[in-house]
């Protein structure tokens, strides 16, 4: 089974850049920015994907300081642009949807974050020619709503200028963190403006802000780990994909086992789903393993792992052809592994 999830062109809706970046590509980040790994790095490292059984989700926001530091030049942001996208390939990831929080330092400013992300995204590509690659432009929910709206204005601007990668406005960030309403105009002028929104909701208990959250709409929703059956159906009658996390959620303590995941709820429901990674560097784990837990827990068979798939081609930011492109990948895989 793992061999075929391993060889299946999947797709992924939900991968933070900073996240994303493998341990082993930390190393090689590692090495082109300070020019060797120190003792000390390599310890960093190491402690960057632990978790213990009693791991909080406040934990995780604390780790990417790590990856943040060494993402806080041109250099560096450019190299694990690129990292991430061949760790993607690498797991024959056919189309990712990356996304990312424009930051601003004494070394680039928000604008030059994301052109340096997008410009390192139109190089993977030649590099990578099999992996299609967008970028959501995430605000961080921790920041103040003025950055937020920079946020929102630039993703516009690139939008423009870059239609075919920037696709959209991720919202993330420590959901304990800021209070979702601020957020609304600056989300709301960017759906009217053609962008496409994914946010972080349910990821923990808030009945009242889900219940905002549902009411303002999104195209697709991240975790949805405390959705109500009610919930649940009004994602069905929307057609709203919860981006499923199985790694993630258990490791940062949302989710108290992978039996427990509320994927069985939305398999039962029949409620649109996706399966993502969301961190795969920090969770230690890539979409093929998400797949094989999912058939290890629930005991979803090869057909239903490319139903999942043909269902993140359709909820996909992607043009009507780049969709048609990728189911076409997936008859062609289907043929060779009837
Ligand atoms: C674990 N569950 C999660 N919940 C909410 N937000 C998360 C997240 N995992 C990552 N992020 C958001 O993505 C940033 C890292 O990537 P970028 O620097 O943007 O590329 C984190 O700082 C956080 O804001
Ligand atoms: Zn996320």
């Amino acid at each position: 089974m793992l061999d075929f999830l391993k060889e299946l062109p999947k797709v992924e809706l939900h991968a933070h850049l900073n996240g994303s970046l493998s341990i082993s590509t930390l190393r090689d980040l590692g090495e082109k920015v300070y020019g060797e790994n120190t003792e000390e790095f390599l310890e960093l490292c190491a402690r960057f994907i632990k978790f213990d059984r009693n791991s909080k989700l406040e934990e995780c926001f604390e780790k990417f300081a790590f990856v943040h530091e060494l993402t806080s030049t041109e250099k560096g942001l450019r190299y694990a642009t690129e990292f991430a996208i061949r760790d993607f390939a690498q797991d024959n990831v056919q189309y990712v949807e990356l996304r990312t929080t424009p930051k601003a330092n004494s070394h680039y400013t928000r604008r030059e974050y994301l052109h340096y992300v997008v410009e390192s995204i139109r190089s993977a590509q030649t590099k990578y020619p099999k992996i299609m690659v967008k970028l959501l432009a995430s605000i961080n929910r921790a920041e103040p709503v003025a950055v937020a709206e920079e946020t929102v204005s630039l993703a516009l601007e690139f939008a423009k200028t870059d239609g075919d990668i920037v696709v959209g406005i991720d919202l993330s960030g420590n959901p304990a963190r800021g209070k979702f309403s601020d957020f609304i105009p600056a989300l709301r002028s960017a759906r009217e403006q053609g962008l496409k929104l994914a946010i972080h909701c349910a990821e923990i208990e808030n009945p009242s802000e889900i219940k905002e959250m549902l009411a303002f709409g999104m195209s697709r929703c991240g975790h949805g780990t405390y959705l109500s059956k009610d919930d649940l159906t009004h994602m069905k009658r929307h057609n709203i994909p919860v981006e499923c996390c199985l790694t993630s959620n258990v490791k940062s303590g949302t989710v108290s086992s992978y039996e427990e995941h509320h994927l069985k709820q939305l398999m039962e429901a029949e409620a649109p789903k996706v399966l993502c990674t969301d961190d795969s560097g920090v969770f230690d784990t890539t979409l093929s393993m998400e797949f094989h837990l999912a058939t290890q827990t629930f005991g979803l068979n090869r057909s239903q792992c490319i139903e999942l798939t043909k269902e993140a081609v359709h909820h996909s930011f992607a043009s009507s052809e780049e969709k048609q492109k990728m189911l076409i990948k997936l008859e062609e895989f289907l043929k060779r592994n009837p």
